[in-house]
Protein backbone atom coordinates (compact mmCIF):
# COMPACT_ATOMS: atom_id res chain seq x y z
CA UNK A 1 0.00 0.00 0.00
CA UNK A 2 1.24 3.12 -0.98
CA UNK A 3 0.89 6.09 1.28
CA UNK A 4 1.88 9.82 1.42
CA UNK A 5 4.19 10.54 4.48
CA UNK A 6 1.41 13.12 5.73
CA UNK A 7 -0.78 10.15 6.10
CA UNK A 8 1.60 8.32 8.62
CA UNK A 9 1.33 11.68 10.68
CA UNK A 10 -2.28 11.75 11.39
CA UNK A 11 -4.02 9.21 12.85
CA UNK A 12 -6.30 6.68 11.00
CA UNK A 13 -9.48 7.68 12.55
CA UNK A 14 -10.16 10.83 14.71
CA UNK A 15 -13.54 11.18 16.35
CA UNK A 16 -14.13 14.50 18.25
CA UNK A 17 -17.07 15.80 20.36
CA UNK A 18 -19.67 13.82 18.77
CA UNK A 19 -23.08 14.50 19.79
CA UNK A 20 -25.37 12.26 17.96
CA UNK A 21 -29.27 11.90 17.95
CA UNK A 22 -32.07 9.26 16.65
CA UNK A 23 -34.89 12.00 16.49
CA UNK A 24 -35.70 13.88 19.53
CA UNK A 25 -33.34 11.12 21.58
CA UNK A 26 -29.90 12.38 22.02
CA UNK A 27 -27.91 9.20 22.36
CA UNK A 28 -23.87 10.30 21.88
CA UNK A 29 -22.41 12.90 24.32
CA UNK A 30 -19.04 14.56 23.16
CA UNK A 31 -18.03 11.20 22.21
CA UNK A 32 -14.16 11.09 20.92
CA UNK A 33 -12.33 8.26 20.26
CA UNK A 34 -8.45 7.90 17.76
CA UNK A 35 -7.29 4.71 16.22
CA UNK A 36 -3.39 5.79 15.68
CA UNK A 37 -2.25 4.58 12.18
CA UNK A 38 -1.50 0.10 12.71
CA UNK A 39 -3.16 0.27 15.73
CA UNK A 40 -6.15 -2.01 16.77
CA UNK A 41 -8.77 -0.55 19.38
CA UNK A 42 -11.45 -1.77 21.13
CA UNK A 43 -14.38 0.14 21.56
CA UNK A 44 -16.15 -1.64 25.18
CA UNK A 45 -18.82 -1.33 27.19
CA UNK A 46 -22.33 -2.53 28.40
CA UNK A 47 -25.65 -2.83 25.99
CA UNK A 48 -27.65 0.28 24.83
CA UNK A 49 -24.61 2.59 25.25
CA UNK A 50 -23.68 3.95 22.08
CA UNK A 51 -21.01 1.94 20.44
CA UNK A 52 -22.95 0.76 17.08
CA UNK A 53 -23.97 4.59 17.12
CA UNK A 54 -20.33 5.69 17.20
CA UNK A 55 -19.60 3.05 14.01
CA UNK A 56 -22.70 4.18 12.58
CA UNK A 57 -21.01 8.23 12.72
CA UNK A 58 -17.72 6.65 11.60
CA UNK A 59 -19.19 5.31 8.74
CA UNK A 60 -21.35 7.85 7.14
CA UNK A 61 -24.72 6.01 8.09
CA UNK A 62 -26.10 8.52 10.74
CA UNK A 63 -24.96 12.24 10.62
CA UNK A 64 -24.03 13.53 14.36
CA UNK A 65 -25.21 16.70 15.50
CA UNK A 66 -21.99 18.03 16.14
CA UNK A 67 -18.60 16.85 16.23
CA UNK A 68 -16.05 15.62 13.67
CA UNK A 69 -14.52 12.69 12.04
CA UNK A 70 -11.23 12.34 10.68
CA UNK A 71 -9.97 9.84 7.97
CA UNK A 72 -5.87 9.53 7.70
CA UNK A 73 -5.57 13.30 8.64
CA UNK A 74 -9.08 14.16 6.43
CA UNK A 75 -11.86 15.87 7.24
CA UNK A 76 -14.85 12.90 6.52
CA UNK A 77 -17.87 14.21 8.60
CA UNK A 78 -19.89 15.12 5.12
CA UNK A 79 -18.89 12.75 3.13
CA UNK A 80 -21.19 9.80 1.85
CA UNK A 81 -20.42 6.24 3.19
CA UNK A 82 -19.28 5.35 -0.30
CA UNK A 83 -16.54 8.35 -0.30
CA UNK A 84 -15.13 6.98 3.40
CA UNK A 85 -15.34 3.72 1.57
CA UNK A 86 -12.98 4.97 -0.95
CA UNK A 87 -10.47 6.11 1.45
CA UNK A 88 -9.82 3.18 2.80
CA UNK A 89 -12.84 2.65 5.79
CA UNK A 90 -14.07 -0.68 5.85
CA UNK A 91 -16.71 -1.72 7.83
CA UNK A 92 -19.01 -4.73 9.07
CA UNK A 93 -22.50 -4.05 9.09
CA UNK A 94 -25.39 -6.38 9.51
CA UNK A 95 -25.19 -9.29 6.73
CA UNK A 96 -26.28 -7.92 3.54
CA UNK A 97 -25.06 -9.29 0.54
CA UNK A 98 -26.42 -10.20 -3.25
CA UNK A 99 -27.99 -13.03 -2.66
CA UNK A 100 -28.07 -13.54 -6.34
CA UNK A 101 -24.18 -13.67 -6.80
CA UNK A 102 -22.10 -16.80 -5.50
CA UNK A 103 -20.02 -16.73 -2.05
CA UNK A 104 -16.83 -16.30 -3.71
CA UNK A 105 -18.54 -13.62 -6.13
CA UNK A 106 -19.88 -11.34 -3.38
CA UNK A 107 -16.08 -11.34 -2.36
CA UNK A 108 -14.57 -10.39 -4.91
CA UNK A 109 -16.62 -7.60 -5.72
CA UNK A 110 -15.91 -6.32 -2.39
CA UNK A 111 -13.14 -5.67 -3.73
CA UNK A 112 -13.64 -3.30 -6.05
CA UNK A 113 -12.36 -0.10 -4.28
CA UNK A 114 -8.75 -1.93 -3.19
CA UNK A 115 -5.61 -0.71 -5.15
CA UNK A 116 -3.88 -4.31 -4.96
CA UNK A 117 -6.33 -6.77 -7.29
CA UNK A 118 -3.40 -9.27 -6.26
CA UNK A 119 -4.39 -8.84 -2.49
CA UNK A 120 -8.02 -9.39 -3.22
CA UNK A 121 -7.67 -12.76 -5.27
CA UNK A 122 -5.63 -13.80 -2.05
CA UNK A 123 -7.32 -12.21 0.68
CA UNK A 124 -10.67 -13.74 -1.00
CA UNK A 125 -8.62 -17.81 -0.81
CA UNK A 126 -7.51 -16.66 2.61
CA UNK A 127 -10.97 -15.48 3.81
CA UNK A 128 -12.39 -19.01 2.61
CA UNK A 129 -9.65 -20.87 4.21
CA UNK A 130 -10.49 -19.11 7.38
CA UNK A 131 -14.46 -19.88 6.88
CA UNK A 132 -14.58 -23.99 5.72
CA UNK A 133 -18.19 -23.67 5.62
CA UNK A 134 -17.92 -20.68 3.44
CA UNK A 135 -15.60 -22.13 1.25
CA UNK A 136 -18.15 -25.29 0.96
CA UNK A 137 -20.79 -22.93 -0.20
CA UNK A 138 -18.20 -20.75 -2.55
CA UNK A 139 -19.85 -21.33 -5.74
CA UNK A 140 -23.66 -21.25 -3.97
CA UNK A 141 -26.68 -18.23 -3.48
CA UNK A 142 -25.73 -15.44 -0.75
CA UNK A 143 -29.30 -16.34 -0.49
CA UNK A 144 -29.77 -19.67 0.42
CA UNK A 145 -26.92 -18.94 3.41
CA UNK A 146 -27.77 -19.92 7.09
CA UNK A 147 -27.53 -17.08 9.38
CA UNK A 148 -24.72 -17.75 11.16
CA UNK A 149 -23.34 -18.00 7.62
CA UNK A 150 -24.15 -14.93 6.40
CA UNK A 151 -22.06 -13.44 9.28
CA UNK A 152 -19.31 -14.90 8.41
CA UNK A 153 -19.68 -13.80 4.42
CA UNK A 154 -19.98 -10.27 6.19
CA UNK A 155 -16.60 -10.50 8.07
CA UNK A 156 -14.98 -12.02 5.06
CA UNK A 157 -16.02 -8.97 2.88
CA UNK A 158 -14.68 -6.15 4.85
CA UNK A 159 -11.23 -7.93 4.69
CA UNK A 160 -11.33 -8.35 1.18
CA UNK A 161 -11.18 -4.75 0.34
CA UNK A 162 -7.63 -4.62 1.83
CA UNK A 163 -8.59 -1.40 4.37
CA UNK A 164 -6.74 1.33 6.16
CA UNK A 165 -9.25 0.96 8.30
CA UNK A 166 -11.30 -2.01 9.45
CA UNK A 167 -14.80 -1.09 11.69
CA UNK A 168 -16.34 -3.77 12.72
CA UNK A 169 -19.30 -4.65 14.97
CA UNK A 170 -19.70 -7.26 17.20
CA UNK A 171 -16.96 -9.42 16.16
CA UNK A 172 -17.39 -12.54 17.68
CA UNK A 173 -21.47 -12.72 18.11
CA UNK A 174 -23.07 -15.90 17.27
CA UNK A 175 -19.61 -18.07 15.96
CA UNK A 176 -17.44 -20.72 16.90
CA UNK A 177 -14.41 -20.28 19.22
CA UNK A 178 -12.75 -22.05 16.50
CA UNK A 179 -14.28 -19.37 13.85
CA UNK A 180 -13.10 -16.69 16.12
CA UNK A 181 -9.83 -17.79 16.23
CA UNK A 182 -9.17 -17.82 13.02
CA UNK A 183 -10.85 -14.54 12.01
CA UNK A 184 -8.44 -12.88 14.94
CA UNK A 185 -5.61 -14.55 13.02
CA UNK A 186 -7.29 -12.72 9.40
CA UNK A 187 -7.87 -9.40 11.48
CA UNK A 188 -3.74 -9.94 12.60
CA UNK A 189 -2.46 -10.39 8.89
CA UNK A 190 -4.46 -7.84 8.00
CA UNK A 191 -2.95 -5.12 10.72
CA UNK A 192 0.45 -6.47 9.55
CA UNK A 193 -0.43 -5.04 6.22
CA UNK A 194 -0.46 -1.56 7.99
CA UNK A 195 -4.17 -1.84 8.71
CA UNK A 196 -5.82 0.06 11.40
CA UNK A 197 -8.70 -1.74 13.43
CA UNK A 198 -11.60 -0.54 15.40
CA UNK A 199 -13.80 -3.44 17.05
CA UNK A 200 -16.71 -3.07 19.66
CA UNK A 201 -16.91 -6.54 20.93
CA UNK A 202 -19.05 -8.42 23.81
CA UNK A 203 -16.31 -10.80 24.51
CA UNK A 204 -13.90 -8.72 26.65
CA UNK A 205 -11.56 -11.69 26.29
CA UNK A 206 -11.73 -11.75 22.58
CA UNK A 207 -11.21 -7.93 22.81
CA UNK A 208 -8.64 -7.19 25.17
CA UNK A 209 -6.71 -10.59 22.74
CA UNK A 210 -6.64 -8.68 19.83
CA UNK A 211 -6.57 -5.13 20.48
CA UNK A 212 -3.36 -2.37 21.95
CA UNK A 213 -5.73 -0.19 23.59
CA UNK A 214 -9.52 0.21 24.75
CA UNK A 215 -11.96 2.94 25.19
CA UNK A 216 -14.97 2.11 27.49
CA UNK A 217 -18.23 3.64 27.01
CA UNK A 218 -20.88 4.78 29.57
CA UNK A 219 -24.18 6.34 28.38
CA UNK A 220 -23.01 8.27 25.28
CA UNK A 221 -19.64 9.41 26.68
CA UNK A 222 -16.37 7.82 26.81
CA UNK A 223 -15.07 7.05 30.29
CA UNK A 224 -12.29 5.16 30.36
CA UNK A 225 -8.99 4.66 27.57
CA UNK A 226 -6.53 2.14 28.64
CA UNK A 227 -3.62 -0.32 27.41
CA UNK A 228 -5.35 -3.71 26.71
CA UNK A 229 -2.52 -5.43 28.81
CA UNK A 230 -3.30 -3.29 31.51
CA UNK A 231 -7.08 -3.85 31.41
CA UNK A 232 -6.62 -7.25 31.01
CA UNK A 233 -4.54 -7.76 34.44
CA UNK A 234 -6.57 -6.12 36.27
CA UNK A 235 -10.35 -7.74 35.97
CA UNK A 236 -11.52 -5.85 39.07
CA UNK A 237 -11.14 -2.51 37.28
CA UNK A 238 -13.09 -4.00 33.96
CA UNK A 239 -15.80 -5.78 36.24
CA UNK A 240 -16.19 -2.10 37.46
CA UNK A 241 -16.22 -0.17 33.93
CA UNK A 242 -18.64 -2.58 32.96
CA UNK A 243 -20.91 -1.61 35.85
CA UNK A 244 -20.92 -5.18 37.50
CA UNK A 245 -20.48 -7.34 34.55
CA UNK A 246 -23.56 -6.09 32.37
CA UNK A 247 -20.29 -7.79 29.42
CA UNK A 248 -19.50 -11.26 28.97
CA UNK A 249 -16.33 -11.34 30.51
CA UNK A 250 -16.18 -15.35 29.41
CA UNK A 251 -14.67 -15.59 25.34
N1 LIG B 1 -32.45 3.44 14.83
C1 LIG B 1 -32.66 3.79 16.10
N2 LIG B 1 -33.71 4.59 16.44
C2 LIG B 1 -33.90 4.98 17.73
N3 LIG B 1 -33.09 4.64 18.75
C3 LIG B 1 -32.04 3.85 18.48
C4 LIG B 1 -31.76 3.39 17.15
N4 LIG B 1 -30.63 2.63 17.18
C5 LIG B 1 -30.22 2.62 18.47
N5 LIG B 1 -31.06 3.35 19.25
C6 LIG B 1 -30.92 3.59 20.70
O1 LIG B 1 -29.72 4.31 20.91
C7 LIG B 1 -29.07 3.85 22.09
C8 LIG B 1 -27.67 3.38 21.75
O2 LIG B 1 -27.78 2.23 20.91
P1 LIG B 1 -26.49 1.50 20.29
O3 LIG B 1 -26.99 0.42 19.38
O4 LIG B 1 -25.58 2.51 19.73
O5 LIG B 1 -25.83 0.87 21.60
P2 LIG B 1 -24.70 -0.23 21.73
O6 LIG B 1 -23.76 0.26 22.79
O7 LIG B 1 -24.13 -0.56 20.41
O8 LIG B 1 -25.53 -1.47 22.29
P3 LIG B 1 -25.33 -3.06 22.04
O9 LIG B 1 -24.09 -3.43 22.72
O10 LIG B 1 -26.57 -3.60 22.73
O11 LIG B 1 -25.35 -3.27 20.57
C9 LIG B 1 -29.96 2.75 22.67
O12 LIG B 1 -30.77 3.31 23.68
C10 LIG B 1 -30.79 2.31 21.49
O13 LIG B 1 -32.05 1.82 21.90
Amino acid sequence: MSRSPSDHAAPALRVEGINASYGPVQVLFGASLRVEQGEMVALLGPNGVGKSTTLRVIGGLLKPDSGTVHLGGMDATGWAPRKRVEAGLSQVIGQSAFGSLTVAENLTMHGYAAKDQKWVKEAVEAALAIFPRLNARRNQAASTLSGGERQMLALAKAIVNDPKLLVIDEFSLGLAPVVVGGLCELVRRLNDRGAAVLVVEQSINVALSLVHRAYVMEKGEIIAEESAAVLAADPDRIRTLMLGGHVAEAG
